[in-house]
């Protein structure tokens, strides 16, 4: 983290200087875990780069190279190995069991959830292996594997095996640029690329020009998914183990309460604004034959990779809000969620998978049967390097005219597309009214939060205020500890949700920017306090309201971390 402070204060003439002798990897700056990959092509381009007259000619929106960014990877000759087939077919399964006999490695899953899993499972079987993620570090003594978000891919250290779940993802609007530089960046003697068949031919014509070897291995589900022919057609035919899919929260709390009115059954909820420490202990809850939740309500927040005790799939609409339109889901998404029904090993050997209506029958059926379309371009994004030397040559610009250029002009070949940045644009809007440096204003920029959400932005546009101030930005400035309460409505509920991101946004701010933001404690144990009392709230929500001897635990728990937080501040 030292390195970062110390790199605000060089000056660009420095940093281009340095970055043109070491052809990069040298400073750690960018998403994830901020390595930089300075390219063989950057650096052709920085030769030139003290001749101002030069640097004007260099173009730094040409991105039709991006296998040359990353030296390290390219000193290797990997072997690549992609595990493809349907869902519950073992692909993750296998590459695990490589992982585990390697004498280094990481994992790189594309949810929080799934990283924490594999970490889970690796330390379980005595490897020891840490978990890193935008939010967690947590080390393990001796750990010579990681589980990772793909985002914290880190391209300048060597490994003997890597694995990148869900690879298909390559192909993401939004996030595919992450899959890509894991795939290009990651130095590792073996790579395992676990996903749907769709990637194949993409990932073989962009790996043409690494120098890999690439092996392909198809895989069978493992146990049978059934695509009933006849609709649910009412929640009163809930059976244990089914998973009832919807797409909006108000749905899913509106589905919850019908089917626990029945009075046979009561449901854990799993959606995207949901912390995801709750995410898990519903899904555990409902996993776990002896606790009283045995229905599932969630959205597709389930539909990557995870194992759970689903038997029946029971989609209650085809559509969802992307953000732009309502729009029908995809074949790859419909097979994703249908695939969580019936996992090898789990309590129901067979899976099921209908809808509620039976109009949306047909279009389950034929999507289940049609492949997914073969992925033609792989999502690619400027490194913040790019960026930093485009801005030398425009120094009047802001992030958000620097990043807008580049969409504007980037230069691609045929296999890549330039990954959608609204979100960073929204920020940039903000964040370009303060004098901030262009790495502080792109840290801003990458950071997880949502606009859309008027907490989340004014907390995002709050700290970037205090730290363009003061360089110091204390929690309790726009936080006050023991405040907290369990919801007693879904406004409530949703502001509770709103105020653990803002909190999941200071844990990542203060592990990039260590010495502003000194609160990281305070933050996670108010994050853990909003979760418990969400928890709270959606037991309450039940058919029945016991007031167990765990729930006056949790709640002596909670006054107890207050009232320790409170002493300390
Ligand atoms: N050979 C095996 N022995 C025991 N359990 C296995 C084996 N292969 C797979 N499993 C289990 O079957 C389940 C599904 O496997 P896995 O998660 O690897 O499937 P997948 O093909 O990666 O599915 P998805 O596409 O949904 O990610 C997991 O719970 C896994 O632990
Ligand atoms: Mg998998």
């Amino acid at each position: 983290m030292a390195s970062l402070f110390f790199r605000r204060r060089l000056s660009p003439a420095i940093i281009s200087y340095k970055s043109l002798l070491h052809g990069g990897g040298e400073f750690y700056l960018l998403q994830g875990n901020m390595a930089t990959e300075a390219s063989f092509g950057i650096c052709n381009c920085l030769r030139k780069f003290n001749s101002s007259t030069a640097a004007r000619k260099v173009d730094f929106t040409d991105l039709t190279r991006p296998h040359t960014w990353y030296p390290h990877a390219r000193k290797k000759s990997r072997n690549v190995f992609l595990h493809v087939g349907p869902t519950n077919s073992g692909k993750t399964y296998y590459a695990l069991k490589q992982l585990e006999s390697s004498s280094s490695g990481v994992y790189c899953g594309p949810l929080r959830l799934l990283a924490w899993e594999v970490a889970k499972r690796l330390n379980k079987s005595n490897v020891p292996c840490d978990l890193i993620t935008g939010q967690e570090r947590e080390e393990v003594e001796g750990a010579r594997h990681k589980s990772i978000t793909v985002e914290m891919a880190d391209v300048t250290s060597d490994y003997d095996c890597a694995i990148i779940d869900e690879i298909q993802m390559i192909g993401c609007r939004t996030r595919g640029s992450s899959f890509t530089r894991a795939l290009l960046g990651l130095a590792a003697n073996e790579l395992h690329l676990c996903g749907d068949a769709a990637a194949v031919p993409l990932v073989q014509e962009i790996l043409k020009v690494t120098g890999d070897t690439i092996k392909v291995q198809y895989y069978e589900r493992l146990s049978p998914l059934v695509p009933l022919k006849v609709p649910l057609g009412s929640f009163s035919k809930i059976r244990t183990g089914d998973c009832v899919v919807t797409f909006s929260r108000t749905e899913i709390y509106k589905m919850k309460k019908q089917i626990e009115a029945g009075g046979m059954h009561r449901c854990s909820v799993v959606y995207g604004s949901l912390p995801p420490e709750t995410r898990t202990r519903q899904a555990t809850m409902f996993n776990d034959a002896s606790s009283n939740s045995d229905v599932l309500v969630a959205s597709d927040a389930i539909g990557m990779g995870l194992n759970l005790n689903i038997s029946r799939i029971i989609f209650s609409t085809l559509q969802k809000f992307d953000g732009v339109e309502v729009r029908d889901l995809t074949v790859p998404e419909i097979k994703q969620i249908a695939g969580r029904a019936g996992r090898y090993k789990s309590n129901f050997p067979v899976g099921e998978v209908t809808c509620l209506n039976a109009d949306d029958l047909p279009l389950l059926h034929s999507s289940l049967d049609y492949p997914s379309p073969v992925l033609e371009r792989a999502g690619v994004f400027p490194n913040f390097d790019l960026l930093y030397m485009y801005s030398r040559l425009h120094p009047k610009h802001g992030i958000h005219e620097i990043l807008e250029h580049f969409m504007d002009n980037a230069k691609l070949s045929e296999h890549y597309f330039i990954a959608n940045c609204d979100e960073l644009l929204k920020v940039a809007a903000i964040i370009d009214t303060l004098p901030l440096s262009l790495h502080d204003k792109y840290l801003f920029c990458i950071s997880p939060v949502e606009m859309d959400d008027d907490i989340s932005s004014q907390g995002l546009t709050q700290f970037a205020t205090n730290y363009s101030n003061n360089g110091l930005v204390r929690l309790r400035e726009i936080f006050t500890p023991g405040t907290l309460k369990v919801p007693t409505s879904h406004t409530a509920l949703k502001e509770l949700e709103s105020i653990h991101k803002v909190l999941d946004l200071y844990v990542w701010l203060s592990y990039r920017l260590e010495e502003s933001f000194p609160d990281r404690e305070l933050a996670s144990s108010q994050k853990a306090i909003c979760s418990m009392l969400i928890e709270e709230f959606l037991e309450g929500q039940g058919w029945q309201r016991p007031r167990t001897k765990r729930l006056t635990q949790k709640s002596r728990l909670i006054s107890l971390i207050s009232q320790e937080t409170r002493q300390k501040f």
